[in-house]
């Protein structure tokens, strides 16, 4: 369990290949997922619903259901206090992520301007193989809402009744969100691509989920559905930097909370100076074993490692190489190495900020790049629910100023319908010519 390497023994090739996550064979879940896909694009909810049958154990009816109002939805007090706590927070860190346009004259007479729009139907996916995960319908739907979003359904597999989780649909109606679709799996992420009988085709497709669930976001978004995806969100995984003053317990109980998701979940240390693995790998023995997902998060730890290192240089070498989900220094003085991280979704910082803080209700989102694709993809945020329209207009000063470039620019590419477009207004005597205001 959590192997040790040593950096200094680390070559190119070693560390490429623990860079690398475990995966199932990807051809295998890539065939069995298009075949799910085609499924249900020919046999709409019919097709859903038997696939729900075999993965899940159990037919819904109806498939779809309307989102009751918070107070209706019998839930204990202290659960509803804590849902309403995290949408609060997330709430507010989310608001503050609504842009800006900007105008910009980048030239007398020459106006840029850029305005976003939400993207009009998104379909949100909520987990809920091993555990359903109603923390996740806050993180997608907040988003959803405040960047104006006007069609909104949830899909989540249905509990052993048939019906959505009780908490699922209170955050779904905490967060805004009118309906859930009761599937799971590549099934529900095709439904919700392609549209069936009893829900609309959306535009663009969310949420983290296991490999089928990834695969089939991918393979859609790369096909005739028309769809788009936020984020390969797969596999939890979190790195833990920890330095010789650092808690084994808190970073023991930090690996393990990640571990635990699934078996194919990856957890990493990277030790600093003097902490030794010895004291954490012994430290997270003695908690997994009082764990009820004991088996599932043991065999996650045998497929995860850790790397000693001599400072935080090399430790931050780690972090941008294996580029985590999560990653969290436990370290003197952690503001001064962030400017080092160049790849991670989420940070966290020092040791009062377990990762179950952002995962839950700090106000950060959870939903997050794996597999090492926070090299190039970050976090769900108000602006995955956006895109940017631009707009211009230059006046005849403006055009005069500009036009000599764009014409010799058309000229090199040989484009001379480009050039003429700017030619004929240049040349027209009268500058009143097509203007709407004289
Ligand atoms: N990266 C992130 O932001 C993030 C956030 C939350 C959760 N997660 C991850 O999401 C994952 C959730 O996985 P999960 O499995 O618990 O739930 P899930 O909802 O992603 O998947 C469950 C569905 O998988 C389908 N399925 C299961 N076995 C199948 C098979 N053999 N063939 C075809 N389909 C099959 C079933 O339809 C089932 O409904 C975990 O790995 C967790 O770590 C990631
Ligand atoms: N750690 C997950 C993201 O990788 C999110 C989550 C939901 N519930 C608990 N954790
Ligand atoms: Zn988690």
């Amino acid at each position: 369990m959590l192997k040790n390497w040593n950096y200094e023994a680390l070559d190119e090739e070693k560390l490429e290949q623990l860079c690398r996550r475990p995966r199932m064979d990807e051809a295998d879940i890539t065939r069995a997922v298009q075949d799910i896909i085609d499924d249900v694009r020919t046999n709409g909810d019919e097709a859903v619903l038997r696939l729900t049958e075999k993965f899940d154990g159990v037919r819904p009816d109806p498939l779809l259901r309307d989102v009751r109002k918070p107070d209706d939805i019998p839930v204990d007090d202290d659960v509803r206090k804590a849902f309403e706590l995290a949408w609060h927070n997330l709430y507010q860190f989310h608001k503050a992520q609504i842009p800006q346009s900007i105008e910009v004259q980048t030239m007398p007479g020459v106006i840029c301007r850029r305005e976003s729009r939400p993207v009009a139907s998104v379909g949100l996916y909520i987990p809920g193989g091993t555990a359903p995960l109603p923390s996740t319908t806050l993180m997608l739907g907040v988003p959803a809402t405040l960047a104006g979003s006007s069609y909104k359904i949830i899909a989540t597999p249905p509990d052993k009744n048939g019906g959505p989780p009780v908490e699922v649909e209170l955050a779904a109606a905490l967060a805004g969100i009118p309906r859930i679709y009761l599937a799971g799996g590549a099934q529900a992420i095709a439904a919700m691509a392609w549209g069936t009988k009893s829900i609309r085709k959306v535009d663009k497709v969310f949420g983290p989920g296991n490999q089928f669930v990834t695969t089939a976001k991918m393979l859609l978004q790369n096909s005739e559905a028309m769809v788009s995806m936020d984020l390969p969100a797969g596999p939890s995984e979190v790195m833990v930097v920890a330095d010789e003053n650092a808690d084994p317990d808190f970073i023991a109980t930090d690996l393990l909370s990640q571990a635990e998701h699934g078996e194919d979940s990856q957890v990493v240390l990277v030790t600093v100076g003097d902490m030794g693995p010895e004291r954490i790998r012994e430290a997270v023995e003695r908690h997994l074993q009082q764990l009820p997902r004991a088996d599932i998060t043991r065999k996650a730890l045998n497929h995860s490692f850790s790397v000693s290192t001599a400072n935080m240089d090399q430790a931050l070498e780690i972090v941008n190489r294996y580029a985590p989900e999560h990653l969290i220094l436990q370290v003197d003085q952690p503001e001064a190495y962030t400017v080092g991280i160049q790849h991670a979704g989420s940070v966290f910082l020092g040791p009062w900020t377990p990762e179950s803080v952002g995962d839950y209700a700090s106000g950060t989102n959870h939903t997050l790049p794996t597999y090492g694709y926070a090299r190039m993809y970050s976090g769900v945020s108000v602006d995955s629910f956006l895109k940017h329209i631009t707009f211009q207009q230059l006046s005849r000063e403006g055009l005069e100023a500009i036009g000599p470039a764009v014409m010799k620019m058309a000229e090199v590419e040989h484009l001379d319908a480009h050039k003429n477009a700017v030619d004929i207004r240049l040349k027209a005597d009268n500058p009143a010519r097509g203007s709407y205001d004289t």
